[in-house]
């Protein structure tokens, strides 16, 4: 991870007499507008906008989004050191194979965006680059919105950006890409594209599949009474929020993951039916268990602030179910004038002991905070 704009201008200043790079996109979107927007203007960079519509092309233009803009796919690679695709995930093969019969930059990376990605990468492992070398890309981070005037360059921001070399791709390609992407700063790994597909199928696709589902289920009832509608907020706005994302980006991505969204499908018609056989049972005990271990995931899942260097300095503390015990820890560290940058309670119940997770964003905070908690009896935890 990155830690501030000085080290982003360190890494990316072009040394004297080098070219600048050249970065082409092929459909600046919100994922690709963002991409444009994180590294238009920084040093040694030029951003080439590509639309097949030319509306669109003075669009990128007028919004100041790339320093250039064009309609033909072979101007816009023409030269490019970097290509990145961000066209609806259906039309990636078609783009790779058009640019396959293009003369690439020797050395080129051709990298794109798309949600799914076993699909992207045996097309490309499958054409012959004329020397370009492809690694398959996806920003972890969007919204329901579409469109370049969605587009805004903190969209990244401590997200992860999940790259899905293969084995053959060479790792200086793997390192100049992930130079590139850390004016995103957002947190890159790496993961084998199944892989891939596999746990965003899970984590992503199958959430919004349920979202547009649920959101149908309702809208079908209030055809009789509008009250549904109106009554509906707080829970029902907040897990359909991503029902509103745009239906052919979403038609591209659960068909190009059409295998994998099908096992999951299966497995959450046994989730449905387990609730099922409970409400039939009267099984009380069962629902509250139900409720109760998904909550302590979910109360797990990473935070993500923007705007925020997430810390990488944090430890745990057992805290015994007390009234007022995290404003005690909190105060003892501020007197010691210790900076805690974040506080999270995970775990709070009568039969277990409270855990608290304390990130700060410095070392020396954290082993400062250790030593005098433990001094304090706190049991502590890494
Ligand atoms: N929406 C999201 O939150 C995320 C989307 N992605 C991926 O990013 C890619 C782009 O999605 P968004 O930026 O959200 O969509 P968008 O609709 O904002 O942008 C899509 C871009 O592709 C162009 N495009 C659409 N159809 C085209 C066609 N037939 N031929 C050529 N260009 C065409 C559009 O003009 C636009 O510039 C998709 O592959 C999607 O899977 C990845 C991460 C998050
Ligand atoms: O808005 C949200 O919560 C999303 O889930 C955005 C999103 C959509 C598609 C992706 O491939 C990654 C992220």
């Amino acid at each position: 991870m990155i830690e501030g704009k000085a080290v982003h201008e360190t890494l990316h200043t072009t040394p004297n007499g080098t070219a600048p790079l050249r970065i082409a996109i092929f459909g600046v979107g919100l994922i690709g507008g963002s991409l444009a927007l994180c590294w238009k203007g920084k040093p040694g960079l030029t951003i080439v906008g590509h639309s097949v519509n030319a509306a669109s092309v003075d669009k990128y233009l007028a919004l100041g989004v790339v320093d250039e803009a064009t309609t033909s796919i072979e101007v816009a690679a023409a030269g490019a050191d970097v290509i990145v695709l961000c066209v609806p995930v259906g039309m990636l093969d078609d783009y790779l194979k058009r640019l396959s019969e293009l003369p690439l930059k020797p050395g080129c990376i051709i990298t794109d965006v798309g949600s799914t990605k076993a699909s992207v990468v045996s097309c490309a492992e499958r054409l012959k680059l004329s020397g370009a070398v492809f690694i398959g890309g996806h920003p972890m981070a969007g919204s329901e919105r579409s469109g370049v005037e969605a587009a805004t360059p903190d969209l990244y921001e401590n997200a992860f950006y999940v790259l899905t070399p293969s084995p053959g791709t060479p790792p200086e390609a793997i390192e100049r890409l992930e130079e590139l992407l850390r004016w995103t700063r957002a947190n890159i790994v790496k993961i084998e594209a199944g892989l891939h597909d596999d746990i965003v199928g899970a984590i992503s696709h199958l959430p919004h599949i349920i979202a547009v589902a649920l959101v149908n289920q309702i809208a079908g009832y209030n055809e009789s009474n509008d009250l549904y509608r109106r009554l509906a907020a707080g829970g029902f706005r907040d897990i359909t929020r991503i029902a509103s994302s745009d239906p052919y980006i979403w038609r591209d991505i659960l068909l190009g993951n059409r295998d994998v969204l099908l096992k999951l499908l299966a497995d959450w018609r046994g989730e449905i039916a387990s609730f099922e056989r409970l409400l039939e049972e009267r099984e009380g005990a069962g629902i509250v268990e139900r409720f109760g271990s998904a909550g302590r995931f979910r109360d797990n899942l990473p935070e993500r602030r923007k705007g925020m260097i997430t810390s990488l300095h944090e430890c745990y503390v057992d805290v015994p179910d007390q009234p007022g015990i995290v404003g005690r820890i909190a105060t003892e560290l501020g007197q010691a004038r210790i900076n805690l940058s974040n506080l999270h309670i995970i775990e709070s119940r009568e039969d277990v002991p409270g855990v608290l997770r304390l990130s700060f964003r410095h070392g020396d905070d954290l082993e400062r905070a250790v030593e005098l908690l433990r001094s304090l009896q706190y049991s502590v935890y890494f």
